[in-house]
């Protein structure tokens, strides 16, 4: 019987301790039923309390790891996530643009939940300029938001402004992420597709336990477009996936624990087991 297996590839930093970057990159994808593969931009030695160091792997064995997956097994999306600096940016952007990748995910990660840079102020522009007009789907949080547009973002008014601007750079779809809006009692996206705004709305869940949840959000959201999904339906299903994984979420370290992968296909099996 012929199968055809999907398969997706995350561009992103490794995180030693298990909850975010390559490693929630990949659990995700598994979780999805969508065959992951890795090309690795950074070592990080890091855990639920924070960054304790950063080693940026050398562009030539970045562009070496593409250029094996692409020669052998290429993908039918692809997420970016921590890429640190504008050598590696252009390079990945270089890429992305030869070999016609479609369904690019990009999470312009810049900073750590717990203050350490990922991405260094220099590579902002190239950010802006190389990669931001690949991409089918762009998943910048408030923060990061506020880098790339260069304006502060308090009100309503001011997201739909940033998300705006954020679109006039070139993404097909903007998800502003709501995480940061500790008051608000609900955890609120905003997605933009250029012509319509719609608002994902979910209930707030009152933990610590948030690492990783931006790069789960995005990997979630490359696997549904690798199966084919419309963007708007790819990101409705990955906010389910997120909400599954948070409000579940691993208490384990002394820090800020990771988010749990496996909640959503629990949540789903136990619903159909019910019905
Ligand atoms: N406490 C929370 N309760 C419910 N959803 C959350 C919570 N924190 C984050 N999210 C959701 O997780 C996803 C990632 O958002 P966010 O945490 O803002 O990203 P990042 O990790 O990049 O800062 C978004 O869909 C957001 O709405
Ligand atoms: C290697 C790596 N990449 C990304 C993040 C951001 O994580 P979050 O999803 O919590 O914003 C991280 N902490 N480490």
């Amino acid at each position: 019987m012929s199968y055809k297996q999907t398969m997706a590839l995350t561009i992103a930093g490794s995180d030693s301790g298990g909850g975010a970057g390559i490693q929630a990159d990949l659990k995700t994808f598994q979780e999805l039923n969508v065959y992951g593969m890795s090309a690795i931009t950074a070592v990080t030695a890091q855990n639920t309390t924070g960054v304790q160091g950063v080693y940026p792997v050398e562009v030539e064995g970045i562009l070496q790891q593409i250029d094996s997956i692409q020669e052998d097994l290429p993908p039918h999306a692809i997420k970016t996530g921590m890429l640190f600096n504008s050598e590696i940016i252009e390079a990945v952007a270089g890429r992305l643009k030869n070999y016609e990748w479609k369904n690019i995910v990009v999470d312009p990660v810049m900073i750590a939940k717990g203050g350490a840079p990922l991405l260094l102020e220099e590579a902002v522009n190239s950010l802006k300029e190389h990669l931001l007009p690949l991409a089918e789907v762009i998943t910048p949080n408030i923060p990061e938001a506020e880098v790339l547009t260069g304006m502060e973002i308090k009100t309503y008014e001011d997201k739909i402004n940033a998300i705006k601007i954020l679109s006039s750079m070139g993404p097909k779809m903007v998800v502003l992420k709501g995480g940061h809006d500790a008051d608000d009692e609900e955890s609120v996206d905003i997605v933009y597709d250029g012509d319509t705004i719609t608002e994902l709305r979910t209930s707030r869940i009152q933990t610590k336990n948030t690492h990783g949840t931006g790069c789960t959000f995005s990997s979630a959201i490359a696997a549904f477009l690798a199966q084919g999904k419309a963007p708007m339906e790819a990101v409705r299903l990955a906010k389910a996936f997120i909400q599954a994984a948070i409000e579940d979420s691993l208490d384990i370290g002394k820090g800020h624990g990771p988010t749990n992968h496996w909640a959503f296909n629990r949540k789903n099996r136990s619903r159909e087991n019910h019905s």
